[in-house]
């Protein structure tokens, strides 16, 4: 539904820990931290069943969210932190000081928050982006040092219907799990003013990086390849824009748990009939070699496409690994740490009859190598990611079922939908467990209207094969 004023500002504020309460911290970034410093900011929507008029907002509720907010921040103070960028050769680091805040926007929506949630076509994505926070300017300091901001917050009510907590975030502060971490605490100091067992729940993150161990010396590696880019390096990271979203439909697919279980048989059996070795086989695997070969289905056949057929494609992937041997992080670790998985195949092959067996099998395999080791090849982490991006024959996915995006709770039941928009302007597609927790997921991602004309419709028709 377009509409000429999607949202009205109702009050702008900054919210910083509790002053005195953090002390003057500077945190190195760590060579897990290094690749996402490129990357453009994450946005997260949650949308929650609400009831209540907009005045119930903003006098008995907002105060509760600011004050929960500070709370939390103090604990989770990197995220009020600012990204210090000084000039070569010294390396770039986060900073807190007393009295750094983030900015909190609250708006009133004009739309239909049952339109807003759906899973349906969503044919202006520019509509969406109304629920993600402004990202504020980078500064620049005297000493030529870029400072950058790292989260923003903005609170959209639907008068008697809805609410949607909006964040956007800096990847280069904190990957899925550590943000995940925060989102959760916060819903849990907030629910804590009803039932003060949920403050005693709420774990404090770690941000010891004194554990973290570069026996490949990839920090020097890493800081020479941010060196290379940093140089063309927008620094004001700001708003999506709007060409990467105009002409493109977004939507969400979903694979429930029979699906699931179906293509999870089909990949073991005939691995097992076909490959010798143990195959890694889980839903993660198989929701991604489904979305993976259908998205290069659904790509136009051009010409040209004949002599791509033999080019290598790529799935881009990442692994947590806070708890693997050679890394041991607490799970409450606070910051990055990520392995970087790149999954190469041939576009014949991904076409072929069996492509998402074989897809399987390669993510899978990938899954499994990094039993190993997940430093084999981290070397390239980033210069890989440059030339594989620049050929355009990549998919890469975000988020994943294992962050429980829908446990964010505040106290108003679990989401009715939760959103990640920035991946609207990529690439890519993001998956997330289902709302209903039956052990199915959700994807999604924004084509071009034709192409996911094409794509909606070879997906359940494929979903359809499976039974
Ligand atoms: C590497 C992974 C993606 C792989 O996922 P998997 O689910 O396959 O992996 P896993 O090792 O946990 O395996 C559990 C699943 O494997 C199946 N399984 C099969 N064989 C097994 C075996 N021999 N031993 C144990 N499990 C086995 C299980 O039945 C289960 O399936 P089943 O699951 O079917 O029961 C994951 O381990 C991981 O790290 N996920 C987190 C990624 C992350 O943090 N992403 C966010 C990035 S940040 C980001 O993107 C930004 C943002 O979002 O904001």
């Amino acid at each position: 539904m377009a509409h000429s004023h999607p949202v009205k500002l109702i009050d702008h504020f900054r919210v910083s820990p509790p002053l005195g309460s953090v002390p003057t911290t500077s945190l190195p970034l760590t060579f897990f931290d290094f690749p996402w410093l490129l990357c453009r900011p994450m946005e997260r929507l949650f949308f929650y069943e609400f009831p209540y008029p907009t005045l119930y907002l903003t006098n008995n509720i907002l105060p509760i969210l600011k004050n929960s907010l500070s709370l939390t921040l103090q604990h989770f103070f990197p995220l009020a932190s600012n990204l210090m960028c000084p000039p070569s050769p010294h390396k770039p680091y986060i900073l807190f000081k007393d009295g750094d805040s983030i900015p909190f926007t609250v708006v009133e929506s004009m739309l239909d928050f049952d339109q807003v949630i759906g899973d349906h076509a969503r044919v202006d994505l520019r509509e969406l982006q109304c629920f993600v926070p402004k990202w504020p300017p980078t500064r620049v300091t005297s000493d030529d040092t870029r400072v950058v901001p790292l989260l923003a917050l903005q609170v959209a009510v639907f008068p008697n219907s809805g609410i949607c907590i909006g964040a956007k975030f800096c990847h280069v502060v904190a990957d899925g799990m550590a943000f995940s971490h925060f989102m959760k605490s916060w819903a849990s100091i907030f629910r804590s003013r009803e039932d003060s067992a949920c403050l005693e729940k709420s774990i404090p993150p770690s941000h010891d990086r004194s554990g973290i161990k570069d026996p490949f010396e990839l920090e020097s590696i890493f800081t020479k390849d941010w060196w290379n880019w940093a140089s063309s390096w927008d620094y004001d990271l700001g708003s999506t824009p709007d060409d990467q979203l105009r002409d493109k439909v977004g939507v969400t697919f979903t694979i429930g748990q029979t699906h699931i279980e179906r293509l999870k048989d089909l990949v073991s059996i005939q691995c097992m009939e076909n490959y010798p070795g143990q195959v890694h086989v889980s839903t993660f695997v198989v929701a991604c070699a489904f979305t993976w070969v259908n998205l290069i289905k659904s790509q136009e056949k051009e010409a040209s496409d004949l002599l791509d057929n033999d080019k290598v494609y790529y799935f881009v992937f990442v692994a947590d690994c806070r708890h693997r041997p050679e890394v041991k992080l607490p799970a409450t670790y606070f910051g990055n740490c990520l392995a970087i998985c790149y999954v190469p195949a041939k576009k014949i092959e991904l076409l072929g009859e069996n492509g998402i067996i074989m897809a399987a099998r390669e993510i899978g395999k990938k899954v499994k190598e990094l039993e190993s080791g997940v430093f084999v090849g981290a070397e390239k982490w980033i210069s890989k990611w440059k030339e594989v991006s620049e050929q355009g024959r990549l998919v890469t996915v975000a988020g994943s079922p294992k962050l429980r995006a829908y446990e964010t709770d505040f106290g108003w039941g679990r989401p009715k939908k939760t959103e990640v928009p920035h991946i609207y302007a990529s690439g890519s597609f993001h998956l997330c467990e289902c709302r209903d927790g039956g052990g199915g997921v959700e994807i999604g991602l924004a084509l071009p209207q034709g192409q996911m004309d094409v794509f909606s419709g070879i997906f359940e028709q494929g979903k359809q094969n499976l039974i």
